[in-house]
């Protein structure tokens, strides 16, 4: 059904920034209209569902930049140690549990909390990762996915996976890139192999990245270059690149991220919580580099709350920079949704723009801690929550609106979640 938000703040995201008062037409998926008073002929009326959005504020639908959905199942399985005791002793050994089922139900657990905070698509990367497209497919949220990728006896088995991906999954709501996990889990020919299969599948890479002081050091050890170089050396960068965390990256690193238009995500929440630090986004932006921002999975955050993720990615850096007036409220939002397209190509989202997809979040503007509104994009990165999201719309399509979800079965999924939880902590 085609839907007209009337009376609404709208908060574009556009390259002006364009904050507006007015009404916003939704036909066939797409952002019809945007004017000050949008009047629907008679007989069209009764086929558009009104909104009316004078308490409301519109923003492009948020995108998790970094995620695994189909680890949020671990959500406080292990907390409180750094990275590499996190990975190789704990998080592996429990993934070796994890069937396909539970990869699906636990896909669906992330994008039903994601969409509940205002989430319209986010980029994965894990294994069973054709469940995480079911589950993505299910729900209507968008997705752009990966298999990840590693140097051992499966790796061959794996890049068939993505090619299966590719084949099966690509549609207009679901892209797929390849996934090599990181320079310390693939060799530099798996590296380089995938550069040359992603540019002849015409897609795009995604990888962590100088994510710890133990990844650049043993890379130094390896390879007498950093993580950045290496990638660059293996030719990954001459397709779409989003790298994700970027902690350890000194000026020569940005200055190649920025020439060769690798995107940065900034995962502020995991990086404090495993320890890590914090990415240097003030100085990548000021050198030109595309940040977006992501969660990372439930495991390491422990949440998918692209809200909170925005908060405390600008406070981070204003915090260890010394400086306030760095990573603006704005800027911010901009990094959660126009940038966050951009880095992985896509022009039809991320903005509230005629022509482009009805992405978009309503988030409450008169709860009682959005109140007063003296900026509505401030109120939305430094004051919002999940419960001010009054609805999550995908593709035209409201997925979430008003406590309930549409596409999602939540009773069933707590039980779900619920009998996974119990096998997994009898499995280990
Ligand atoms: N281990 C998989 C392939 C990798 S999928 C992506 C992997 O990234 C892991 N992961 C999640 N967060 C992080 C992070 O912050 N840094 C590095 N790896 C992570 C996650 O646990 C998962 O194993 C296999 O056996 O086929
Ligand atoms: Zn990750």
């Amino acid at each position: 059904m085609d839907i007209l938000i009337k009376n609404a703040t709208i908060i574009t995201c556009n390259a002006q920034n364009e904050v507006l008062k007015g009404d916003i037409l939704i036909r066939s998926g797409k952002i019809a209209r945007i004017a000050e008073n949008i009047d629907l002929p008679v007989y069209e009326a009764s086929s558009v569902k009104i909104i009316e959005g004078k308490n409301l504020i519109a923003l492009p639908g948020l995108i998790n930049a970094h995620t695994h959905c189909g680890q949020t199942v671990l959500r406080s399985f292990a907390d409180d140690m750094p990275l590499y005791e996190w990975l190789f002793e704990k998080i592996f050994p429990a993934e070796e549990k994890l069937t396909k089922e539970i990869v699906y139900f636990s896909s669906l657990l992330g994008i039903a909390e994601m969409l509940k905070s205002g989430t319209t698509m986010f980029y994965d990367m894990y294994f069973h990762e054709d469940m995480t497209a079911k589950a993505v497919q299910a729900t209507g949220i968008k997705a752009v996915l990966s298999r990840g990728l590693q140097t051992d006896e499966k790796e061959s088995l794996r890049l068939d996976e993505t090619r299966e991906l590719i084949y099966n999954y690509s549609s207009d709501r679901i892209k797929v890139f390849f996934g090599p996990h990181s320079i310390y889990t693939c060799s530099y020919e798996l590296l380089e192999k995938v550069a040359r299969l992603a540019q002849e599948f015409k897609t795009g890479v995604m990888i962590h990245l100088s994510e710890s002081e133990n990844e650049v050091n043993t890379c130094y050890e390896r390879y007498d270059m950093s993580p950045v170089k290496l990638c660059n050396q293996a030719g990954l960068f001459d397709t779409v690149c989003i790298a994700a965390h970027c902690v350890y990256v000194d000026d020569e690193d940005i200055e190649i991220m920025a020439e060769k238009d690798v995107s940065c995500v900034y995962n502020p929440t995991s990086n404090l919580k495993l320890g890590n630090g914090f990415a240097p986004v003030y100085s990548m932006i000021s050198s030109g580099v595309n940040v977006a921002i992501g969660t990372d999975s439930a495991a390491s955050n422990n949440n998918l709350n692209m809200l909170e993720e925005m908060h405390i990615a600008s406070l981070l850096e204003k915090g260890v920079y010394r400086l306030p007036d760095i990573l603006n409220a704005r800027q911010i939002l901009k990094m959660a949704t126009a940038n966050a397209a951009m880095a992985a190509g896509i022009n039809n989202t991320g903005v509230i723009q005629e022509g482009f997809c009805a992405d978009i979040v309503l988030l409450k503007a008169d709860d009682i801690n959005m109140l007063p509104c003296y900026n509505p994009v401030s109120n939305v990165v430094y004051s919002s929550n999940p419960s001010n999201v009054y609805a999550t719309i995908v593709d035209g399509q409201i997925l979430y609106m008003d406590g309930k979800l549409f596409t999602v079965d939540e009773e069933a999924l707590v039980k779900e979640i619920k009998s996974i939880e119990k096998y997994l902590k009898e499995g280990i």
